[in-house]
């Protein structure tokens, strides 16, 4: 399996891992962003997603959710501390419009793919990411006639189809209806817990309710990640209006 381990260029070159580190899906350690403006919006975030699964944060606007998703995602690179996963990651956004590119569904899902495939592959993979995202059968269906919730689903296949296996999810749920916020979360439920090759998934979230189905969940408050503690525990804190920090 790939490793990819971004570090600070001033930090020490990257060395063997350690056993520690080889079993974590994903590791972040004392990573700190400050934008050239000089606000520092990550301040020594730790966080280690120990196993598949889905695993959520939650935190007030600006408390430099997205950010950490761009620096896991190799968009920016870390100014200090060091990522680490063996997964390729991939995002997917609030608005699926802004990812979604081509007109139909097995086009989008094309552009993702590793382009050296044969055809008869490539329409496999078409049909299995659509099957697992609940699309069976849309592959020639146009973008403009997906319902929200299927759009969203099939930008996840688009992520999909890239290979990725660390789901990168910025409120993914947030201009979707009920019915259409709950297809999204379970397909993403049952991507993280199947039994062979689950997915491993980070989704941020302002909707308390979705904690509910969290492997884990924790709290970014001003630039720093709280602890993993169950989705319902945050919940209840949350609504509650108290913090462990
Ligand atoms: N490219 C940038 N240059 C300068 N400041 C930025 C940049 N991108 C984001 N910021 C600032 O960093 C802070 C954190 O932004 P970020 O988008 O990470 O927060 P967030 O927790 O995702 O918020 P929200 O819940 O509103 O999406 C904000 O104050 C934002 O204005």
């Amino acid at each position: 399996m790939r490793r990819l381990l971004r570090r600070a260029a001033a930090s020490a070159p990257a060395s063997p891992l350690t056993p520690e580190t080889a079993t974590a899906e994903l590791r972040i350690t004392g990573l700190s962003h400050r934008w050239a403006n000089g606000q520092t919006v990550l301040d020594d975030c730790n966080l280690v997603i120990p196993k598949p699964g889905l695993w959520m944060l939650v935190g007030c606007n600006g408390s430099g959710k997205s950010t950490l998703f761009r620096l896991i995602a190799g968009l920016i690179e870390p100014q200090s501390g060091s990522i680490s996963t063996d997964h390729q990651s991939a995002l997917v956004f609030q608005n699926p419009d802004h990812q979604l590119l081509l007109p139909s569904c097995s086009s989008d899902l094309l552009l993702g793919m590793d382009q050296g495939l044969g055809n008869s592959e490539r329409r496999e993979r078409i049909r299995l990411r659509l099957e697992e995202l609940g699309l069976a059968g849309l592959e020639r269906r146009p973008i403009h006639a997906l319902s929200g919730g299927q759009k969203q689903r099939l930008a996840i296949a688009g992520a999909l189809a890239s290979e990725a296996s660390l789901l990168l999810l910025d409120e993914p749920t947030a201009l979707l209806d009920p019915d259409s916020q709950s297809s999204v979360l379970a397909a993403v439920q049952e991507l993280c817990r199947r039994p062979e090759a689950p997915l491993t998934a980070l989704w941020i979230t302002h909707r308390l309710e979705e904690l509910t189905c969290a492997d884990g969940a924790a709290e970014m408050r001003a630039g720093r990640i709280g602890p993993w503690m169950s989705g319902i525990k945050l919940q209840r804190r949350l609504q509650h209006g108290s913090s462990d920090r």
